[in-house]
């Protein structure tokens, strides 16, 4: 293998320490054909779609990326924002919290960056950027609390990818999951007990994860036992009544048979059943994305109220919530046990990152 040259290393420079903050990726537009480059990346990964290369090509060439392209980049523009698409608006923001919350914490010289699975910033374009830094140990910290071959194995693929092209590399880490980590459960209950103490409580609280195939789950993936863990912990600390919860599995992709039981025919059968109002909410996506602002908030909700449901409320992902930073923070110190943080940032970058973080505080 030919590792490439590495003019920038310095040979003088201080070590420090730093954080990649890893969430799916996003398209860079929504339109055709920003949708077609993503999905073809997202798509094209053998840790996403498991049928054999030589089946799958074809079908996802020659048919998926004629048509999905057009369909979605629709859904995506009823949720595009002036800053760009909801998922990376939220990830560049944790990152930028987490990065404060350390400072807060006098651990200033912590580096945090967010990174994309599939886009960019790339995962690779992100580690080089902290290498020529000068971090000589990064913990990948990926934005999925439950671990799942498709999502968070992938994410260390591509870090591997990056690291099989380098000569001197940086110490690494890596978080698993975290989704059953008590301060996670508890911003996601503060979450739903915010939203209740505004609207009073609902008839029945829905729990919705993104779905994946279900015979992930006998080949040995723990996704669906992490997601039902996160949704009993939740209930018990929120007291519901276990006939309240139901915990439900969305974004279905291609005929086969994916977790059940599926969301929107869960909501459809209790707006059949005169339920009054359901809440939705989606503690697996910690960002509000497409999943959750369009296939949950529009399509879901149309569902139900079609269906007769009378009230549906989607309760927002925790997204830059305090607690759920915080929580966040805590995950990566105990995975930071051990390394020191590095040098202090140099004054002036110091100030300049307080003025950024001034200038994001105001218009927060
Ligand atoms: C094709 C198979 C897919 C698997 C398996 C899958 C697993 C999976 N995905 C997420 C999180 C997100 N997925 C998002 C969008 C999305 N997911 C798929 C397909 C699979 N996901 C597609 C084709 C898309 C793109 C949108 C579309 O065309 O329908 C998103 C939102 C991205 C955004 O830009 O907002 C997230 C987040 C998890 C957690 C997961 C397995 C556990
Ligand atoms: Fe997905
Ligand atoms: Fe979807």
């Amino acid at each position: 293998m030919k590792h490439q040259a590495e003019p920038s290393y310095r040979h003088d420079q201080a070590e420090h320490t730093a954080v990649l903050w890893v969430n799916l990726g996003t398209p860079d537009a929504a339109t055709a054909p920003a949708l077609r480059r993503y999905l073809a990346e997202f798509l094209s990964d053998p840790r996403v779609v498991e049928i054999p290369r030589l089946v799958w090509l074809p079908i996802l060439h020659g048919i998926i990326l004629r048509l999905r392209p057009a369909k979605s980049a629709a859904k995506y523009a009823t949720v595009w924002t002036e800053q760009g698409s909801p998922l990376a608006v939220w990830t560049r923001a944790q990152a930028h919290r987490l990065a404060e919350a350390f400072a807060q914490a006098g651990r200033g010289a912590l580096r945090v960056l967010p990174a994309m699975r599939y886009g960019q910033p790339s995962v690779a374009r992100q580690l080089d950027a902290l290498k020529a830094e000068g971090a000589t140990r990064v913990l990948i910290l990926p934005a999925y609390p439950q671990y799942s071959a498709t999502t968070t194995a992938s994410v260390f693929d591509a870090v591997y990818a990056w690291a099989g092209r380098q000569r001197r590399l940086p110490e690494l880490r890596f978080v698993n999951q975290y989704h059953d980590d008590p301060a996670y459960i508890e911003a996601l209950a503060r979450r739903l007990e915010a939203h209740w103490a505004e609207h009073g409580r609902p008839d029945r609280l829905v729990l919705s994860f993104h779905g994946v195939p279900e015979r992930t789950l006998t080949l040995g993936d723990p996704y669906h036992c992490q997601c039902l863990k996160t949704a009993r912990l939740l209930g018990e600390r929120l007291g519901l009544p276990p006939e309240q919860l139901l915990t439900t599995f969305q974004s279905r992709f291609g005929k086969a048979k994916w977790l059940e039981p599926y969301t929107e025919p869960t909501l459809v059968a209790l707006g059949q059943q005169g339920i009054g109002r359901v809440d939705v909410f989606c503690p697996g996506f910690v960002a509000d994305c497409l999943e959750t602002l369009e296939e949950i908030a529009q399509e879901a909700r149309h569902a139900f109220l079609e269906a007769g449901g009378k009230v549906f409320h989607h309760v927002p992902c925790l997204n830059a919530d305090p607690a759920w930073i915080e929580a966040l923070a805590g995950i990566a110190s105990r995975h930071l046990q051990g390394w020191p943080d590095g040098p202090a940032p140099e004054p002036a970058e110091r100030a300049a990152r307080c003025t950024r973080a001034l200038a994001r505080g105001a218009k927060a």
